[in-house]
């Protein structure tokens, strides 16, 4: 919405929220989320036609184009539990503007939903809305940008998927959204396509991204039980153009708010489809991602001689990836739960997460982030989960050192200091191979760096 305002500079943009928290800070310079390049973005617009505002009825009542840009995340009890996308928030956001309106609105679907919740959305506001006059247009037009480099994906991005009716007013709605976007965008990268393909285009668009890291990941683990080179690898089949050199990164995991919410979603509607052999096919994308996780929790305790029980194990990066705060999915809270389950003590630094967040992520249950808390979760020892704002003071009388976000910082580190204050043997686990590991092994350090070959020390130990 920023960039929009930015963009359009004839154009209101009202961002409102129920969260009165987030609307106060989104009017400071300390924005709720850390991105780079937004904070000069909002400042550019703020107050001239870009505002923050908790008065939803009166903003909404206004508007001619309201974006709905709620979470929808995994449903966590009832039908559909663990796959199924919950609506909630959805729904109770349309009911809000279907009380407030007493004009005719586009509506338009931002937030990733199930292919078809245009259909179910559009029934909530017909039937809660009591002015005749009043006539809503849905849009799909689902979000491709990525954290971390949201700015840039904003500014310009591959396509914008504008999905609507194939009547006089949805497609009158599409190209007045399209005129909002061709402020900026050229005419080419504005996409149109019914509501359904728009709808399932996003799910299916993070489910073959997933899946390139899955099969990246799958690759990695044969690759240290055959001595190639799981970064060979993707640089030799990247070239091919039909493949294309993006997105093959093996890593400790893929994490985020999207990847796994949007492919269980994927599965649970190809479930009740009644596709179980489709479902099962993407299904796989996760359990591999799972198993990534598990198997590189694994390699730590084998390395250090089956045993971690009370070992310090410093923690570099605890988002999901760099240059974002965000920790939701990260495979970081897996990997220190699958450490601290064998005894060891983890101790976290990461240059954006807040102390709060990492320990809220790591005595909590999955499903749930800060905003939605789950009454049913079971605490962990705190004791075992110790925070470090000096990557020095993290690895300091450490066994060994986990780097699971590729913050660009952690490549200039002085390592040979970083050696002198652990205990020997002193081991790196490379979870994201950032590190310039045949200076570390100079140095001293014993080095698993993921999907290349095995350094005999761990070949010895690895059980
Ligand atoms: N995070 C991303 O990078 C990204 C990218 C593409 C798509 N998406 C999709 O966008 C949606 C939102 O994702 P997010 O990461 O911003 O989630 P989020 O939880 O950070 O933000 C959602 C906001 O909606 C507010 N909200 C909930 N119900 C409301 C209501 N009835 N009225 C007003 N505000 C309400 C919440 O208070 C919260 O601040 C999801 O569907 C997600 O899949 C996210
Ligand atoms: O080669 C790679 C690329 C990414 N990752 C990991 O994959 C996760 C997701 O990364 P990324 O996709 O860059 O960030 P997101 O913000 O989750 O963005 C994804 O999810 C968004 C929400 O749906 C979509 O809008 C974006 O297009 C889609 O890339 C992170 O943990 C990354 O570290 C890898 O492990 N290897």
């Amino acid at each position: 919405m920023a960039m929009i305002a930015l963009k359009c500079p004839e154009i209101e943009v009202v961002v409102v929220d129920i969260n009165e928290a987030r609307i106060a800070a989104w009017n400071t310079d300390k924005l709720p989320i850390y991105e780079p390049g937004l904070l000069e973005v909002v400042k550019e617009a703020r107050g001239r036609n870009l505002f923050f505002s908790t008065d939803v009825g009166k903003h909404v009542g206004e508007a001619d184009i309201v974006f709905v840009s709620v979470n929808t995340p995994t449903k966590t009890s009832g039908v559909g539990a663990g796959k199924a996308a919950d609506l909630t928030y959805w729904e109770g956001a349309a009911r809000v503007i279907a009380s407030v309106s007493s004009s005719s609105k586009i509506i338009v679907e931002k937030s990733t939903v199930p292919v078809k919740t245009a259909d179910a959305i559009e029934k909530v506001l017909c039937r809660n809305c009591t002015n005749p006059d009043v006539h809503f247009e849905i849009l799909s037009n689902p979000e491709f940008l990525a954290e971390g480099t949201a700015i840039e994906d904003l500014m310009a991005p591959d396509r914008v998927l504008i999905g609507g009716k194939d009547t006089e007013s949805g497609r009158a709605a599409i190209e007045a959204l399209a005129s909002v976007y061709a402020h900026w965008v050229p005419q080419e990268r504005i996409l149109r396509a019914n509501l359904w393909s728009a709808e399932l285009a996003k799910l299916t668009a993070n489910a073959m991204l997933a899946q390139r890291i899955s099969s990246m990941n799958s690759i990695s683990a044969l690759c240290e039980a055959t001595g190639a080179d799981v970064q060979q690898v993707a640089r030799s089949i990247g070239t091919d153009s039909r493949i294309g050199p993006k997105f093959l990164n093996a890593s400790v995991g893929f994490g985020g708010s999207c990847f796994q919410k949007d492919i269980l979603n994927l599965v649970y509607i190809c479930e009740t489809a009644g596709l179980q052999q489709v479902a099962n096919y993407w299904e796989q994308v996760i359990t591999m991602n799972n198993y990534q996780k598990h198997r590189f929790v694994q390699r730590v305790i084998s390395a250090m001689f089956n045993t971690i029980s009370k070992k310090k194990i410093a923690v570099y990066g605890f988002a999901f990836k760099k240059d974002t705060g965000d920790t939701r999915e990260t495979p970081a809270i897996d990997v220190c739960r699958g450490l601290m389950a064998d005894g060891a003590n983890v101790c976290v630094y990461d240059p954006q997460v807040t102390d709060e967040q990492v320990y809220q992520d790591l005595t909590t249950q999955p499903y749930e982030w800060y905003d939605h808390p789950n009454p049913r979760s079971a605490p962990v020892d705190k004791s075992a989960i110790a925070i470090s704002h000096d990557p020095m003071e993290a690895a300091r009388g450490a066994h060994g050192i986990c780097v699971l976000t590729e913050w660009d910082e952690f490549k200039s580190y002085d390592y040979q200091k970083v050696y002198d204050n652990m205990v020997k043997p002193a081991f790196i686990f490379d979870g994201r191979n950032i590190l310039d590991h045949q200076k570390l092994r100079e140095i001293g350090f014993i080095v698993y760096a993921l999907g290349k070959p095995l350094e005999p020390f761990l070949q010895k130990n690895y059980s």
